[in-house]
């Protein structure tokens, strides 16, 4: 037998140890920093969450207050950053906007200093993640130079704030808050991985980051959420979802937003974002036929692959009932999961070793070597 043959993918490997995050751990399921996933999804707010990620602990209230004024000081983009955004191609993918955001900032005001610098940095990046990816989008859509700045509080209501030129609903600031909340953090998961492969290198804060999102850009990883959209959209009714995914099925393709690689019979976020697609759906006729098409499709992957929605698949059309473009989903992603690399970051600087494995060797034997006028056609 292969000597990688069951670890493909590195499945099943434990890859180094963590005290950030469980992931489907038997009897406990999924918690932050020993906190379970259902409470701080519904009795926190992203804030606090950010704060537990990247300071260690939950916040006292003046903890939190101080925070969120210390994250709304730094939402403003420096010239320079604005200036990177304005000459992208009109077409660039908003996932790429932010990973060439979060590399000009870092050429801008560089991390020399990891010690000192890296709670800055991270809070820094957070920040302004919402503000790159608004900027961009405004000025690419209209032309317009939109001021940052709002009065909001809260990193989704900021987002929304920007997005819509309008102050969110309380409603759309709970869903926004309990979303990046529930993407905040998951362990090794590829992108999170990647952070620390860059980072155990020594590599400063923002590599570590702009590898990250490309890593969570791919559709197997974060980007489902806008195929989930994708795929949803292309349905009429219900039963059209029905007949069109097992036609998918047939044809042996993935469907984006189900299925995970640790968790095997449910993914514990998606009954969560689930019940807010639910309740954004309200009784708009629009918003609950794409609502019931999902519940289909939840349902016909059950029955005919044993397969269950994970976070990504909810999240779709809840952001899109939240008046989100699609490309923008993936975006949101980052601006959460911003705080569980951070930590990640933190965890592996504190404990350093290069992540360097090794490979099984499956090429060619030694071979002689021809000149290249020796070699034929
Ligand atoms: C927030 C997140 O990142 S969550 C993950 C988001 N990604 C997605 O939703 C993309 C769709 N899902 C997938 O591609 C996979 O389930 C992954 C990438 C999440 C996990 O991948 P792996 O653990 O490597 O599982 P793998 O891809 O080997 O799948 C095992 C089997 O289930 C099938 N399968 C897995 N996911 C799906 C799916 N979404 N649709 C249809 N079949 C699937 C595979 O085809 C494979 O079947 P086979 O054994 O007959 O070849
Ligand atoms: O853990 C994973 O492999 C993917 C995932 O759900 C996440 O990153 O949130």
């Amino acid at each position: 037998m292969s000597k990688t043959e069951n670890t493909a993918g590195l499945a099943g490997v434990t890859a180094g140890k963590t005290a950030i995050c469980t992931v489907g751990k038997k009897g406990v399921g999924l918690t932050y920093r020993g906190y379970l996933i259902e409470d701080l999804a519904a009795k926190a707010e992203f804030e606090e969450v950010a704060y537990l990620m990247l300071y260690g602990e939950l916040p006292t209230q003046s903890q939190l207050s101080d925070y969120k004024k210390r994250l709304a000081g730094m939402r403003g983009l420096p010239d320079g950053v604005k200036t990177a955004l304005e000459v992208l191609p009109r077409d660039t993918h908003p996932m790429d906007v932010m990973r060439t955001g979060a590399s000009v900032l870092g050429t801008i005001e560089q991390e020399n200093d990891a010690e000192k610098q890296q709670n800055d940095v991270a809070d820094r990046l957070l920040a302004s993640f919402p503000s790159m990816l608004m900027y961009w989008y405004h000025f690419v859509e209209s032309g317009k130079r939109i001021d940052v700045d709002t009065d909001d509080d809260k990193i989704g209501a900021h987002f929304l704030h920007l997005l819509h030129g309008e102050k969110p609903s309380e409603d759309a600031i709970k869903c926004m808050s309990t979303s990046l909340i529930l993407y905040a953090e998951h362990e090794f998961n590829a992108s999170t991985f990647t952070s620390r492969v860059i980072t155990a290198t020594l590599s400063d804060f923002y590599s570590a980051v702009t590898g990250a999102i490309g890593a969570l850009r791919g559709p197997l990883h974060g980007g489902a959420n806008e195929k989930a959209m994708e795929l949803i959209q292309t349905f009429k009714d219900p039963d059209d979802a029905e007949a069109g995914l097992k036609k998918m099925l047939e044809n042996k393709e993935k469907i984006m937003g189900f299925g995970h690689r640790v968790y095997k019979k449910e993914d514990p976020r998606n009954g969560i974002i689930k019940e807010w697609s639910k309740r954004l759906a309200g009784d708009d006729p629009y918003k609950q036929n794409l609502y019931a098409i999902s519940e289909r499709l939840e349902q016909v992957m059950l029955d005919e692959k044993g397969m269950f929605p994970n976070a990504d698949f909810y999240h779709a059309t809840a952001y899109h009932f939240l008046g989100i473009p699609t490309q923008l989903f993936t975006p949101i992603f980052v601006i959460s999961r911003l705080t569980g690399w951070g930590a990640h970051i933190f965890e592996q600087r504190a404990d350093n070793r290069l992540i360097r494995p090794n490979a099984e060797y499956v090429g060619p034997e030694v071979r002689d070597f021809r000149p290249i006028d020796q070699r034929g056609a």
